[in-house]
């Protein structure tokens, strides 16, 4: 590739911005700082970085817990909510809002599907009519979506709470069928408390969830199409499914299906996640890049924590900021 080249087009990633409007704290174990009223400076700070970029940025991908849950008890959940989206309005590019265990601390499925959290409205469809989403008729679907910011790439955007005790609701078939899943995994009556100590089986707890039997079935779909066409996809959503680019306490339950869906098309390039606040990466078998962004939510105030990726033919150069590393992701085939 010639050096300088001009990227066929560019996105800005960000994770786990957690405002609250609170003192600094710690995580669960006590062993990580949280800056959660900072959050919101870095947000600015990258916002302000992706808008004075040479070539703007088509869309940043905003990965999951937004806002923390520490606003619900104190009655914050929409006022935090607003200042974060204000945020994000500053920037020049429209944000894909995954959805992390955090949105579902301060508010429930309904309320988010009408929310400005619910980006869905980006979604392509013109070039992909035959595969309307599998999950119209289901009467609790699923947040997932893809679109095609140019020709030849694709991105997906999916729900890594389908499947889970705090994004679905009672009474709802989803949320017994979660909740059943998670008991015959984890026999502690604290299901955030992991069933063991060490392992991949750490990650049967309360905060993390996974993907429905019909989600992936769509999601096979929208890769045969874009396996069809040669197109590059990229797959995002909260939670890693590769254990050697998070801890595995972060891992979705089923990361397992997930990945094996992936593993059978050629056109996937890249998986991104949030969730793991330190951050991991790895490339996998089949030559998919499994990038966990670091959390801004435990980034120091004179650091950061988001990235603008660069997309080319052959690959994506990562510019990161602060914890995120730069990174040239070479596309399986090349
Ligand atoms: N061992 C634990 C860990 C957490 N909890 C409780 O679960 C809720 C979510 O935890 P939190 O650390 O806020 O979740 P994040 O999404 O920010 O981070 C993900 C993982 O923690 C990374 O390891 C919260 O209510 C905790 O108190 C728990 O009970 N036991």
């Amino acid at each position: 590739m010639e050096e300088n080249a001009q990227p066929l087009f560019t996105f800005g990633v960000i994770a786990d911005i957690q405002y609250a409007d609170i003192e600094d704290g710690f995580n669960f174990l006590q062993t990580r700082k949280r800056y959660y009223r900072n959050s919101i400076s870095l947000l600015n700070s990258a916002t302000e970085k992706w808008n004075a970029e040479p070539v703007q940025p088509s869309f940043i991908l905003q990965l999951g817990d937004i806002i923390d849950g520490f606003n619900n008890p104190r009655k914050a959940s929409e006022k935090a909510l607003e200042t974060v989206v204000n945020g994000f309005n500053k920037c020049k590019a429209k944000a894909h809002h995954a959805w992390g265990n955090h949105e579902f601390y301060n508010f429930s499925r309904t309320y988010l599907m009408d929310s400005v959290l619910n980006s869905k409205h980006l979604e392509s469809t013109s070039e992909f009519q035959s595969a309307k989403h599998v999950e119209e008729n289901n009467p609790e679907p699923s947040y997932s979506y893809h679109f095609s910011p140019a020709p030849n790439f694709r991105f997906v955007l999916l729900d890594a709470y389908d499947i889970s005790i705090i994004g679905r609701g009672e009474p709802s078939r989803k949320y017994y069928q979660s909740l059943k899943y998670l008991q015959e995994h984890n026999k502690n009556t604290n299901l955030n408390f992991p069933p063991e100590p060490t392992g991949m089986k750490q990650r049967f707890v309360e905060f993390n969830g996974g993907f429905s039997r019909e989600q992936l079935d769509w999601l096979n779909k929208v890769l045969t199409f874009a396996d069809n066409n040669q197109e590059k996809v990229t797959v995002m959503c909260h939670l890693p499914i590769y254990p050697a680019s998070t801890s595995p306490i972060c891992l979705a339950w089923n990361y397992e299906e997930a990945l094996s869906v992936l593993h059978s098309h050629q056109c996937v390039v890249c998986f991104m996640a949030g969730h793991d606040h330190d951050g991991g990466y790895c490339v996998d078998e089949c030559g998919i890049h499994h990038l966990t962004f670091e959390g801004v939510i435990e980034t120091p105030p004179d650091s950061n924590a988001f990235g603008t990726m660069y997309v080319y033919e052959d690959r994506m150069i990562l510019k990161g900021n602060g914890r995120v590393k730069d990174r040239i992701l070479l596309y399986p085939s090349f």
